[in-house]
C-alpha cells in the first residue's frame, strides 16, 4: 500500500475541509499499524480512502496494483470483495440484524464467490479467528451479543474472503478493557495469519500492540512509532512534523536557525533575539538515524 502526496477536500456548501493535505505512506505486506492522532486529524479519512469508498482530491494511492484515484467503481467494489477487508466504525453497520453469526459470514462470502474468489475457509474457521466459534455464538444473531462480541464479528465478516489487506476503523471504542483484549488477540491472529492490518485507533493500548504507529496530524503524517521509540518523518517537501511534546518547547511559529553538525546531528535553535545555545531550549536531530531524541532536549 502506497500513498504518495494524497490529499482529500470535503466540499461542504460555502467552504472546504481538507481532511487530508499530503499523506506520504508506505505499508509493506505484513505490517500491522495503527493509525493515531489527535480527533479529526483525517485518520478515518485516510482508511475510507484506502477502502476505495472516496476518491482522492490529489496524490496518489494504490493498494496492491490497484490505482485508487484510477479504478472504476466496479473495480473499487471488485477490491472490496475479493482482496481488502473493511470494517467501518460502528459494528452494527458491518452487520445484517436479521442473520446469525455464521450466516452473515457466510452472506458476505457469497458476495465474494460472485467475484471468483475461491478457497474461502469455512465461516467457523472465520469465526475461530476472533474466538467466536463456539456453538452458541454461531447461532446467535448480532443483537443477542455482547457489543465485544459483535466487534470482533464485524472482524469476521471482514475477513470472510481472506483478504490480503484489513481496514479497520476505531474497533475498541466504547468497549471495556476484556472486551478491549479479546480485539487485540483477535488482530494479532490476523496478522499472524500473514494478513497485513491498518487500524485507526485511539486506544494507546490498541496502538502499542501493533508492530507500527504512525501519528497523523493535521492531514498529513506527523510521527511514527516502533517498539516504543517515536520516530519524525521528513517529508517530501523537507519540512518535519515535530513531535507533540517538543511542540510544547517549540510552538508552531518558532523561527529556527538550523546548525548541521559534523557529527551527523543537526541542532534547531529558536531564532530569539540575543539567543544563544545555552540560553535557549534547543533540538537536536540525528542524521544519521533520521530520529529526533527528545531525551536531548535542551532546556536552560
Ligand atoms: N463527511 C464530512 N463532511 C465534512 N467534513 C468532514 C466529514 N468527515 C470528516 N470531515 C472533516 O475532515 C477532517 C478529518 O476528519 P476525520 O474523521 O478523517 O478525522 P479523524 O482523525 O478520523 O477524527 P476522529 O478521530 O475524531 O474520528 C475533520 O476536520 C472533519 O471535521
Amino acid at each position: 500500500m502506497t500513498c504518495r502526496g494524497l490529499v482529500y477536500i470535503y466540499r461542504l456548501e460555502g467552504y472546504d475541509v481538507v481532511a487530508l493535505g499530503g499523506v506520504d505512506l508506505d505499508i509493506t505486506p505484513g505490517e500491522s499499524v495503527a493509525l493515531i492522532g489527535p480527533s479529526g486529524s483525517g485518520k478515518s479519512t485516510l482508511l475510507s480512502l484506502l477502502a476505495g469508498l472516496i476518491r482522492p482530491a490529489a496524490g496518489r494511492a494504490a493498494v496492491d496494483d490497484i490505482d485508487l484515484a484510477k479504478a472504476s467503481e466496479g473495480e473499487l467494489a471488485r477490491m472490496r470483495a475479493t482482496t481488502v477487508g473493511v470494517v467501518l466504525q460502528g459494528a452494527e453497520r458491518n452487520l445484517l440484524p436479521y442473520l446469525t453469526a455464521e450466516q452473515n459470514v457466510r452472506f458476505a462470502q457469497r458476495g465474494s464467490a460472485a467475484y471468483g474468489v475461491a478457497d474461502m475457509p469455512s465461516p467457523r474457521d472465520v469465526l475461530s479467528m476472533v474466538g467466536l466459534s463456539i456453538r452458541t455464538k454461531l447461532r446467535q444473531r448480532p443483537g443477542q451479543m455482547s457489543p465485544g462480541e459483535r466487534q470482533r464479528l464485524a472482524l469476521a465478516v471482514a475477513l470472510a474472503h481472506r483478504p490480503g489487506l484489513l481496514l479497520v476503523d476505531e474497533p475498541t471504542s466504547q468497549l471495556d478493557t476484556t472486551a478491549r483484549d479479546e480485539i487485540i488477540t483477535a488482530l494479532e491472529a490476523v496478522r499472524r495469519s500473514g494478513t497485513t492490518v491498518i487500524v485507526v485507533t485511539h486506544d494507546p493500548e490498541v496502538g502499542a500492540r501493533m508492530g507500527r504507529q504512525v501519528t497523523i496530524r493535521d492531514g498529513r503524517v506527523g510521527a511514527e512509532g516502533q517498539l516504543g521509540e517515536e520516530f519524525a518523518l521528513v517529508g517530501r517537501d523537507g519540512s518535519v512534523h515535530l513531535p507533540p511534546d517538543v511542540l510544547t518547547v517549540l510552538p508552531p511559529g518558532t523561527r529556527l536557525r538550523v546548525h548541521p553538525l559534523e557529527d551527523g546531528t543537526v541542532l534547531l535553535v529558536p531564532a530569539r533575539p540575543g539567543s544563544t545555545l545555552q540560553s535557549q531550549p534547543t533540538m537536536r536531530l540525528n542524521a544519521d538515524k533520521g530520529w529526533f531524541d527528545t531525551s536531548e532536549l535542551e532546556v536552560s
